[in-house]
């Protein structure tokens, strides 16, 4: 044992591997985070509800719903226009089926959108790894599976545990949006789901840490690996859900898939010269490049504000019967969910040459 520990090396705040500057903002930003919180909680200090929807609205749309457009358009450059037909009839097939489930059963709905949140963190930060300071501990598929739980699970599982009442309040208002009061059957359960769901999660994250340690190579890539995943169960114990949540999927998620992006140079596999309407993207023409690409964001964004008021006209209560800014928060995680579902599984099992996580 002893000599096994001596193998393992002390991770570095800015690794050297492609992309290691940006993973440090990610490490930084979060670990300031979670020590400002620790303090404001020790001090007795709690932001109201008003302020934790400001600071999540703004990190989720000002902040992060620009790289989710940078993804699609990553997606859809060089393809065949066959691909293009394709990914988008997959894509709003599965936007349909997911807000049709919302109206007929609620509570699977904000199940389905708690489940996409989590494999969009934990799949997306396994790749990330892979690419940049490796996964040489994880050495099954099985060890991949339970490292993307533990990391995405973190997101939803650790708040469920620390903070039961504004998980629950949120909860109710997201399925208030669609059936008012339909949550009001299983809230007696919340008591024992949440420590179920809080001793589930503390037995994957020991299992994922034990695995990884008993198969670490002395790459330093486990102490990496462990150092991050604790980093995230600790900030999301601390820092109010609704504001860890906002800040995550900017400063954590996209900014480490901005690493992911930047350490791959190779051309992805399944690439082709441009075709159809993208055409513009592969021309010589910076300028052109630069006209094209504003164009595919506008068409993207008119999209996705689109849909928005799409949900917002055909359900019954937008706000889940709370006002603004709170219920908007509410609102914002159902339609984020809906556009990421897709996202998630068209960009990752249909696209499995270049998925979004792809890494060649
Ligand atoms: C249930 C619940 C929440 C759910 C948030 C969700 C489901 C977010 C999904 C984000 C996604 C999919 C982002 C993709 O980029 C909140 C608001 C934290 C508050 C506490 C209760």
């Amino acid at each position: 044992m002893s000599e096994h520990a001596h193998r393992l090396t002390v991770p570095k705040l800015v690794p050297e591997v492609p992309g290691g500057t940006t993973l440090a903002v990610a490490r930084v930003a979060l670990l300031a985070l979670t020590v400002a919180f620790a303090v404001a909680t020790v001090a007795g200090f709690e932001p109201s509800f008003r302020t934790q929807a400001i600071v999540y609205l703004f990190g989720m749309v000002a902040l992060n719903l620009p790289h989710g457009g940078f993804e699609h358009f990553n997606n859809l450059r060089r393809r065949t226009v066959t691909f293009q037909v394709r990914y988008l009839g997959l894509y709003l097939t599965a936007i349909a089926g997911f807000i049709a489930l919302l109206f007929v059963a609620p509570i699977a709905g904000l199940t389905l959108a708690i489940g996409v949140a989590v494999a969009k963190g934990g799949y997306g930060d396994l790749h990330v790894m892979e690419v940049t300071f490796g996964a040489d501990h994880l050495q099954s598929e099985f060890q991949r599976t339970l490292a993307a739980l533990v990391r995405g699970g973190a997101v939803m599982a650790v708040p469920i545990f620390f903070f039961p009442e504004t998980f629950h309040t949120f909860s109710a208002m997201m399925v208030d949006m669609f059936e008012p009061g339909g949550l009001a059957p299983v809230s007696q359960y919340f008591d024992l789901t949440r420590w179920l769901v809080g001793g589930g999660f503390g037995a994957l994250v020991v299992a994922h840490l034990a695995l990884g340690y008993v198969r670490a190579s002395g790459t330093g890539s486990y102490v990496a690996d462990a150092a991050e995943t604790l980093l995230l169960v600790g900030y999301f114990a601390v820092v109010p859900v609704v504001i860890a949540v906002g800040l995550y999927f900017p400063l954590w998620y996209s900014t480490r898939q901005v690493a992911r992006t930047t350490a791959i140079d190779a051309e992805p596999t399944g690439s082709t010269t441009g075709e159809g309407v993208l055409a513009i993207l592969d021309s010589d023409d910076t300028r052109l490049v630069a006209l094209g690409a504003w164009g595919v964001l506008i068409a993207g964004s008119v999209a996705t504000f689109g849909l928005a008021a799409l949900l917002w006209t055909l359900a019954p209560q937008p706000l889940g019967g709370a006002g603004i800014p709170v219920g908007l928060v509410a609102f914002w995680s159902i339609f984020i969910s809906i556009i990421a579902l897709p996202h998630v599984v068209v960009g990752s099992w249909y696209d499995r040459d270049r998925g979004i996580w792809y890494v060649p």
